[in-house]
C-alpha cells in the first residue's frame, strides 16, 4: 500500500501482559506485534476477554506490559518515568470513554478545554473554532452534560480529545451508549480526525458497523492477534467475529 517506510506513530512489539501470578495467571496478552501509521482508522475487536482494553491501555501508558514492548512516535513507554508518560499521554493521546466521563459541574466549553487548562495552555482559536464546529457545538457550550443528549455529551468528549491536536485518538467503544444516529455521527468524526487532520485512530468495538468505518479491522482472541482485515465492511467483519462463537463452541 506504499505505506512500508512511512513512521510507525504508535507501535506495540511482542507485547504480553500477564495478571496475577502461578496458578491465578491468567494471560491476557501474548506476543502481539503491530504498528499504526499517520492518519490510519484501526479498529480492535475480538470476543470478551480477548485482551482489547488490555492492548490499548499498554498502547497508552496507562498499564505496564509484563513482556515487549509500547511505542508511542519512537519512544519506548518503558524508558518512561511516570511523570515523562503523563507528559507523552497528555500531548500525543486524545482518549474518548464509552462513558463519555465529562464533569457534570463545568459546561460544555470548560469540558473541552479542561486538557488545556490542566496543563497552563491557551486554546488556539482557529483549531477551536473547527473542532468544535465540526462537533456541531457551537450552540450548546454553555450547557452543562446533563443538558445535554448522549450524542452531544460525546461529542464534547470528542472535542475534548481533540482540543490537543493529538496524535493519536484512542476510543474505547466510544459508540457503546449511543442510539445508531448519534453513533453515526461519532463515528463519521472519527474518521475525519484520520483522513482530513492525519491523525491515528485507534478504536475498540464490538459492533461490525462501527468497525465498518476503520480502515483496518484487528482481531484478537485469548491475547492473541489472530487476524487482519484491511477496507472492512459490517458484513465481512460479522462473518469473521461468528467463526469467533463457533470456534469457541468447538
Ligand atoms: N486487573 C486485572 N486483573 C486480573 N485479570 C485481569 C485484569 N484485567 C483484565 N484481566 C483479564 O485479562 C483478560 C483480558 O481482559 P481485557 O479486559 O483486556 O479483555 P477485553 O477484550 O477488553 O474484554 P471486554 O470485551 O469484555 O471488555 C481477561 O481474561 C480478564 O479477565
Amino acid at each position: 500500500m506504499g505505506t512500508m517506510n512511512e513512521h510507525a506513530v504508535a507501535e506495540v512489539e511482542h507485547l504480553g501482559k500477564v495478571y496475577g501470578t502461578d496458578g491465578a495467571a491468567v494471560v491476557a496478552l501474548a506476543e502481539v506485534s503491530v504498528r499504526f501509521r499517520r492518519g490510519e482508522f484501526a479498529a480492535i475487536m475480538g470476543p470478551s476477554g480477548s485482551g482489547k482494553s488490555t492492548f490499548m491501555h499498554c498502547l497508552a501508558g496507562l498499564d505496564t506490559p509484563s513482556s515487549g514492548k509500547a511505542s508511542i512516535a519512537g519512544v519506548d513507554l518503558g524508558s518512561l518515568n511516570d511523570e515523562q508518560l503523563t507528559q507523552v499521554r497528555r500531548e500525543k493521546i486524545g482518549f474518548v470513554f464509552q462513558s463519555f466521563n465529562l464533569l457534570p459541574t463545568l459546561s460544555a466549553w470548560e469540558n473541552i478545554t479542561l486538557p488545556l487548562s490542566l496543563s497552563g495552555k491557551k486554546p488556539d482559536p482557529a483549531w477551536t473554532e473547527q473542532v468544535i464546529e465540526a462537533m456541531g457545538l457551537q450552540d450548546r457550550l454553555d450547557h452543562r452534560p446533563a443538558q445535554l443528549s448522549g450524542g452531544q455529551q460525546q461529542r464534547v468528549a470528542c472535542a475534548r480529545a481533540l482540543i490537543t491536536r493529538p496524535e493519536i485518538v484512542v476510543a474505547d467503544e466510544p459508540t457503546g451508549n449511543l442510539d445508531s444516529r448519534s453513533g453515526a455521527q461519532i463515528l463519521s468524526l472519527l474518521q475525519r480526525c484520520a483522513r482530513e487532520w492525519r491523525q491515528t485512530v485507534l478504536m475498540v468495538t464490538h459492533d461490525p458497523i462501527a468497525a465498518g468505518y476503520a480502515d483496518r479491522v484487528l482481531f484478537l482472541a485469548d491475547g492473541r492477534l489472530v487476524d487482519e482485515m484491511t477496507q472492512p465492511t459490517p458484513g465481512r467483519v460479522l462473518d469473521r467475529m461468528r467463526r469467533f462463537d463457533t470456534q469457541a463452541v468447538g
